[in-house]
């Protein structure tokens, strides 16, 4: 869901953030992008000479995360949108770092995600009495990456799948699960902290394209070629290419699809 905000006048606490995501009793969103000037709010306005809008990303239950990739896309879309760009190469602001993003003329939306960090601490994620060995990377927020021989294993999702030890991710995680489909092609599925399984994590299948190109032996830092993989989401394919410099690109498409007003009376 997407807030226009440009001055940052909009009070929006967790509780609020929440109940416009809400599917039964609000609007309904896996998390919320509001929009704001990046000089109009405190944590962006360092960043305001390179990118004028900041997208203040927020969980579906509230909580404030670093990073969305596919919100950065569709925040990109917006923007259009809305007449404040036109197609072709913008910068946002977010928690996680500017990002650049490149409106396509055929409707997808490339962005440039950063590099991945993949650490040696994993963890070992268990769903109906089965358990996987869980990759660590982090794309400017945490993910553990398991690779299952089927995604039904990871169960209905409603709940976070426990995993230990714990002490790995003290600010809680985004969970994928993998599945090969054919050469540099995958599945995934995503338990996403505040927000349980949706339909698509940019992050989380950028976090997947390299957890599977290591698995798959493939570095492009080693070999000096980019490395491509495609990621199918519930929700439709995203493409992600890791560069010899660690960049990564992920691109796929950003449709805004309803516009509507709050009751501010409701939202009091
Ligand atoms: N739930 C994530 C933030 C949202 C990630 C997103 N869906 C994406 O597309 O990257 C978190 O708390 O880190």
């Amino acid at each position: 869901m997407i807030v226009p905000d440009a001055e940052n006048a909009v009070d929006l606490p967790p509780a609020v953030v929440a109940r416009l995501c809400d599917r039964r009793a609000g609007i309904g969103g896996d998390g919320l992008l509001h929009v704001v000037r990046s000089a109009a709010h405190p944590e962006a306005r360092h960043m305001a000479d390179e990118a004028e809008w900041f997208m203040d990303y927020r969980n579906a239950d509230g909580s404030v995360a670093e990073m969305c990739g596919n919100g950065v896309r569709v925040f990109a879309r917006y923007l259009e949108h809305a007449g404040h760009v036109t197609a072709g190469r913008l910068a946002v602001a977010t928690r996680g770092g500017v990002k650049h993003v490149h409106l396509d003329k055929d409707g997808s939306v490339t962005v440039a995600m950063g590099r991945a960090v993949l650490a040696e601490a994993g963890v070992t994620v268990t769903v109906d009495g089965r358990s996987w060995p869980a990759r660590n990377v982090n794309m400017g927020n945490p993910h553990a990456v398991a690779f299952v021989e089927d995604l039904d294993h990871a169960g209905n999702l409603f709940t976070e799948p426990p995993y230990e030890p714990a002490a790995v991710y003290p600010d809680g995680v985004n969970i994928e699960f993998v599945a090969d489909r054919g050469p540099r092609h995958v599945a995934m599925r995503v338990h996403e902290r505040g927000a349980a399984e949706t339909r698509s994590c940019g992050t989380g299948a950028c976090a997947v394209a390299v957890a599977t190109a290591r698995r798959d032996g493939a570095d492009p830092a080693e070999t000096g070629t980019p490395v491509t993989y495609t990621v199918d989401v519930l929700g439709g394919t995203l493409v992600i290419t890791e560069h010899p410099d660690g960049q990564i690109d992920m691109t796929g498409p950003a449709v805004i699809v309803a516009e509507g007003t709050v009751d501010p009376a409701w939202l009091g």
